[in-house]
């Protein structure tokens, strides 16, 4: 395979895909404040593949959601594509842990739904509804209902109604958690070729390091609540990464470095 280096500068907020400011969020349930997210201050590159790791309940979930509009920050601001975020922007599309299917639709009205919702028409998108199929190894299950699939077969689904619409930001909150450890491989490897074929802007949570360094350009790494960002781990390897990656010395040096952050954050005692 050729190696295809795909390290790019760094942009300025004003032009990258996403600018976070001093963003904060707290939560006040049932009365008691949670300070879920505090001091926030990130930019994404347009076409860049960033994850955020972080122990449990630091955040990542919310920041995510934030960026997706899904609901107000507290302080600070989030702009997406140089607008100020203030609701959930039809250009991102969204992978959660679960796929969340409709269990009465098939494969392929499943992926649908996401032109439904936006009305945009059935027939115009057929042939990207196809091709997203073959890309992600859904061929000859189109017509399957969601309980005949594998968890996997499941997510790509998921992911294939979060591509449809052809979104220019693609945010996926630990995506992958649910799957045996060979389908998650797989999936990374069918998400890297993807992100290859299309340059979306991604956003990735994950709990997994090795993931985590196999999958993004940079690495965000996150403290324990009132999640702040730690460091962010820049990986230095050339595209695309195969299991060859796994035995270079520089994915090596990134996993310890994002290792030792989380143990001197008290993430892995
Ligand atoms: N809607 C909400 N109302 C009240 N508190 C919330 C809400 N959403 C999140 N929180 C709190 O904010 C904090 C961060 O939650 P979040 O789900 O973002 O963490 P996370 O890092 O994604 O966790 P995990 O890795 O377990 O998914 C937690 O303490 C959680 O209880």
């Amino acid at each position: 395979m050729t190696d295809v280096c795909l390290r790019r500068p760094l942009q300025r907020p004003s032009d990258a895909a996403i600018a976070l400011t001093g963003v904060g969020k707290t939560f006040l349930p049932s009365g008691s404040e949670v300070v879920a997210l505090t001091d926030i201050d990130l930019t994404v590159g347009d076409g860049e593949f960033v994850a955020i790791v972080g122990s449990s309940g630091c955040g990542k979930s919310t920041l995510l959601r934030l960026i997706a509009g899904l609901m107000p920050v507290s302080t600070g601001r989030v702009e997406v594509k140089g607008h100020r975020v203030s609701g959930p922007d039809p250009g991102v599309g969204i992978v959660f842990q679960t796929p969340v299917l409709l269990p009465w639709r098939t494969v392929r009205r499943n992926i649908e739904l996401q032109l439904d919702v936006r009305r945009l028409g059935r027939s115009q998108h057929g042939k990207e509804v196809d091709r997203l199929i073959a890309l992600t190894g859904l061929a000859g299950f189109e017509n399957s209902m969601p309980y005949e699939l594998s968890g996997g077969m499941q997510q790509r689904v998921a992911l294939c109604r979060a591509l449809i619409h052809n979104p220019d930001l693609l945010l996926m909150d630990e995506p992958f958690g649910a799957l045996d450890a060979l389908t998650r491989e797989q999936m990374n490897a069918e998400l890297q070729r993807i992100w290859m074929e299309t340059r979306k802007t991604v956003v990735f949570i994950t709990h997994s390091i090795m993931e985590a360094a196999f999958l993004a350009d940079r690495v965000v790494v996150m403290t324990p609540r009132p999640g702040k960002i730690r460091e962010i781990v820049p990986i230095d390897l050339p595209r695309p990464r195969t299991f060859e990656t796994f035995r270079n010395p520089v994915f090596h040096e990134a996993c310890d470095r994002i290792r030792s952050l989380m143990s001197a954050s008290g993430l892995m005692e």
